[in-house]
């Protein structure tokens, strides 16, 4: 990697790092967000985006393609409201590190993505990375509709299908069952449901005896395929894959590469969110790198992917101004995207 030069001034990791003076005195924090150590928030390792350099580009005006266009994201950000008093704010030390401000009347405010702009076309596969509680699973919903966003938009040629991890399946009755009354969720009729029945079948790598088990005695892997093998049978026009694939065997994955590019090919776009670094790059061919709620790259999975290896290596690794080093570098070299939407070219808000 490229060495810090001596004029570099290592930036706080975030604002909320304490010194042992305690954050009472610094900032008008609700006394339920201190720690147990009556430090507040010290030892706080993540850096803030508020803290990361802008990039110095000038905006690339990405022109919306009304033949072509899948997905666009303009300038879309979350701000989750949390109450700061209640048991699960208590409970999640991560929330309560990402706290940017506490409101009044005992509620905080927890920024999860920041102004994040790209135009996905049919035909890619876009993986989607970044450190735990880097916004992954933000844009994703967004991607479905099901959270709106706090500024921006997001449009989407067809209804997004989410294959997530904790979709709905049902434990209590066979993977056979659940082939079944998954294809009738999705909107296929008995008869659609009934044909694609050896396809999900055959995808999901289940044999007869699994297929006739409750899935509660499923492996998270086994269930995890059967999943995928459901969820993708409908021919999604826009997939997103949050984690689903990370279970699978390789004999798996290579179905699994085989259908999605099957969906690919039908016109179709997905994104796949990975903290498997080998699946993002066996499977996509774009990948953008989520940090702390900022777009840190968008390109090429080989190159951002190296950089988010060298990030990780050194944050696990505590090195935090080397990651924060990474961090700048990566974020100097995105060129900030400007949708630019011509006559008749916006697609529907997605959701
Ligand atoms: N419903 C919610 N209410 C409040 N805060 C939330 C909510 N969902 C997510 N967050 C916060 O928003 C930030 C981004 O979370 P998100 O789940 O999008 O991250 P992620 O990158 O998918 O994480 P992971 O890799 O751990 O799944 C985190 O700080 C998280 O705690």
């Amino acid at each position: 990697m490229s060495t810090p030069t001596s004029n570099y001034t290592p930036r706080r990791a975030n604002w909320l790092a304490t010194s042992n003076s305690g954050v009472e005195e610094n900032l008008d924090l609700d006394p339920e967000l201190l720690d147990e150590s009556g430090y507040g928030f010290e030892e706080i390792e993540e850096i803030h985006w508020d803290d990361a350099p802008f990039t110095h580009s000038a905006p690339v005006v990405e022109p919306v393609d009304q033949n072509k266009v899948s997905v666009v994201v303009d300038y879309a950000s979350k701000i989750y409201r949390v109450r700061s008093g209640n048991e699960h704010f208590k409970s999640k030390k991560r929330i309560r590190k990402q706290v940017q401000r506490v409101l009044g009347s005992g509620w905080a405010e927890i920024p999860a993505l920041e102004e994040v702009s790209f135009v996905v076309n049919r035909g890619e596969t876009v993986g989607v990375i970044g450190t735990n509680g880097s916004g992954k699973s933000t844009l994703m919903k967004l991607l479905t509709g099901k959270v709106r966003p706090t500024t921006g938009e997001v449009y989407a040629t067809s209804t997004p299908i989410m294959l997530g991890v904790n979709a709905a399946l049902v434990k209590e009755i066979s993977g056979r069952e659940n082939i079944k009354l998954g294809c009738l969720a999705m909107g296929l009729s008995p008869k659609q449901a009934a044909e694609k029945y050896d396809m999900i079948v055959e995808l999901s790598g289940l044999d007869e005896d699994a297929l006739n088990m409750p899935l509660k005695a499923y492996s998270s892997g086994m269930a995890a395929r059967l999943q995928f093998a459901i969820a993708t049978s409908v021919d999604p026009d826009i997939l997103l894959i949050d984690e689903a694939l990370n279970t699978g065997d390789a004999q798996f994955r290579a179905r699994t590469k085989k259908r999605l590019d099957q969906v690919r090919s039908q016109a179709g776009c997905v994104f796949l969110v990975s903290h498997s670094l080998g699946t993002i790059k066996q499977m996509c061919t774009r990948v953008i790198w989520i940090e702390q709620g900022r777009m840190l790259a968008d390109g090429d999975p080989e190159w951002v992917c190296a950089q988010y290896e060298e990030y990780t290596d050194h944050k696990s690794n505590g090195r935090m101004r080397s990651a924060q080093i990474v961090y700048d570098r990566t974020l100097l070299k995105l060129a900030p995207v400007q949708v630019e939407f011509s006559e008749g070219t916006r697609p529907t808000r997605a959701g």
